[in-house]
């Protein structure tokens, strides 16, 4: 199988846990944009959507599926993404799209988080694909020199301004062992809006597409 056929099969497996008449999360991506384009074939069952980017939303509206903003929403009960990298403990990096932000908050409002990945994504250890984190502009070089001191070397994804605004710094060369102590600990710095680590809130299932099909992880 390809990696869209094995994206394809994780997005069409995470219907399952979509509830009828409710709403539903939906996170960013190619992995994501299957979901949503599956969720299509459902949209009479669902009340609607809330949508983790601008992306997200137009493709949800394209289907004609209702989206919602987050403020008028106090439950949901799903919220479905992809990521960039997973272990097995169900810590994610995220934002290779820039989306990091606007999941984490929706993320955080979602009473079950389905990440959906191909096998590539799982690791055993997080670092290899470059964190993303999102910085307010006047505080990209500040920043920088924050995050090198941690041991990484941040790189300016120019050109590229988040949905909010902010712009995005790549964090390369990080080992993390220890996901949700370097979680909190970007996040400690003036000037960071979020980072790309989704470990102090880890996925509650991972839905693995390996070419044998489809697997159904939880937390180690
Ligand atoms: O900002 C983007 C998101 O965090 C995506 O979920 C992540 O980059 C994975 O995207 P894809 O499914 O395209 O690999």
């Amino acid at each position: 199988m390809t990696q869209n056929e094995l994206k394809q099969a994780v997005a069409r497996a995470a219907l399952d846990y979509v509830v009828a008449d409710r709403l539903v999360g939906v996170g960013t991506g190619s992995t994501a944009n299957f979901f949503i384009d599956a969720l299509a074939g459902m949209k009479d069952r669902i009340r609607g959507a809330v949508a983790s980017s601008e992306a997200t939303r137009q493709r949800l509206e394209g289907h004609g599926i209702r989206v919602f903003d987050l403020n008028e929403v106090d439950d949901l009960p799903v919220y479905v993404d992809g990521a960039d990298e997973i272990n097995v403990e169900m810590h994610m990096t995220k934002g290779g799209g820039g989306a990091l932000t606007r999941e984490k908050i929706v993320a955080a409002v979602a009473q079950k988080f389905v990440c959906i990945v191909d096998e590539s994504k799982l690791v055993p250890v997080l670092g290899r694909f470059p964190l993303p984190v999102e910085v307010i502009p006047l505080a990209r070089a500040h920043v920088a020199r924050q995050l090198a001191q941690l041991g990484g070397t941040p790189q300016w994804r120019e050109g590229f301004v988040t949905d909010n605004g902010n712009l995005i710094l790549d964090v390369h060369g990080l080992s993390i062992v220890d996901p949700v102590a370097l979680e909190t600990q970007i996040n400690q710095i003036a000037g960071v809006v979020a980072n790309g680590l989704f470990a102090r809130r880890p996925a509650d299932v991972c839905l693995l597409g390996r070419s044998t099909g489809v697997s159904t992880l939880i937390a180690a």
